[in-house]
C-alpha cells in the first residue's frame, strides 16, 4: 500500500468499477472526466485479456496526442495506472472479459466526455475488427484540427 502511494501522492482511492463484455473485439472509450474531476485510474484485467490504450490530452505535455498500449490479462497479472488529463479506452482480445478500476475521483457525468476510438489522428492500431461499441462511444465526435487538450 505504501508502495501504491508513492505512485499516486496526495490521492485516495474513491470508487471502485467493474466492467463486462461478454464479446471479443469489443472497444470501449475513449474515456475522460475533464478538470476538476480529472482522475487517476488504475485498470487491471481479472477474466480474460484486452489491448489497452492511454492517449495523452494534456496541452502541455511533450506526448500530446500520442498513445501507448499494453496487453492486460488475468494471466500477466499487470496494472496500469492512467494518469489524469490521459483517455482510456480498451478493445477486449477474448469473451467474457473482466475489468476492475480503482478511481481517485467519483463519477461525475456532467465531466465525462471522450474522444473516437477510431479517430484518424490517433493512428491507434485496434488488433481485432471492431465488434461492438456502444452508442454513446459511436457518437463522439471526431478531434478538431485546433483541438486544444486539457488544461491541468
Ligand atoms: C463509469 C460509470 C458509469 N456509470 C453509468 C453510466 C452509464 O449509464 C453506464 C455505462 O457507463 P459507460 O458507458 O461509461 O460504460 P463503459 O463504456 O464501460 O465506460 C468505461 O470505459 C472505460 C474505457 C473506462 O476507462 C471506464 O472508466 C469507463 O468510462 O453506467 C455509473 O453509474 N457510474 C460509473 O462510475
Amino acid at each position: 500500500m505504501q508502495e501504491l502511494a508513492a505512485l499516486l501522492p496526495d490521492q485516495n482511492i474513491v470508487q471502485i468499477n467493474h466492467s463486462f463484455s461478454d464479446k471479443s473485439g469489443t472497444v470501449r472509450g475513449l474515456h475522460f472526466q475533464h478538470p476538476p474531476y480529472a482522475e487517476y485510474k488504475l485498470v487491471r484485467c481479472i477474466a480474460g485479456s484486452v489491448f489497452d490504450v492511454i492517449v495523452d490530452l494534456r496541452c502541455d505535455s511533450p506526448t500530446f496526442l500520442q498513445h501507448v498500449s499494453y496487453e492486460l490479462s488475468a494471466e500477466n497479472n499487470a496494472m496500469l495506472i492512467i494518469p489524469p488529463g490521459c483517455a482510456h479506452g480498451f478493445q477486449t482480445l477474448t469473451d467474457n472479459t473482466a475489468l476492475l478500476y480503482l478511481h481517485t475521483a467519483y463519477y461525475q457525468p456532467e465531466a465525462e466526455d471522450g474522444i473516437r476510438a477510431d479517430d484518424a489522428r490517433l493512428k491507434i492500431r485496434w488488433p481485432l475488427p471492431i465488434s461492438c461499441m456502444s452508442e454513446r462511444d459511436q457518437n463522439f465526435m471526431p478531434l478538431a484540427l485546433n483541438y486544444p487538450g486539457l488544461k491541468l
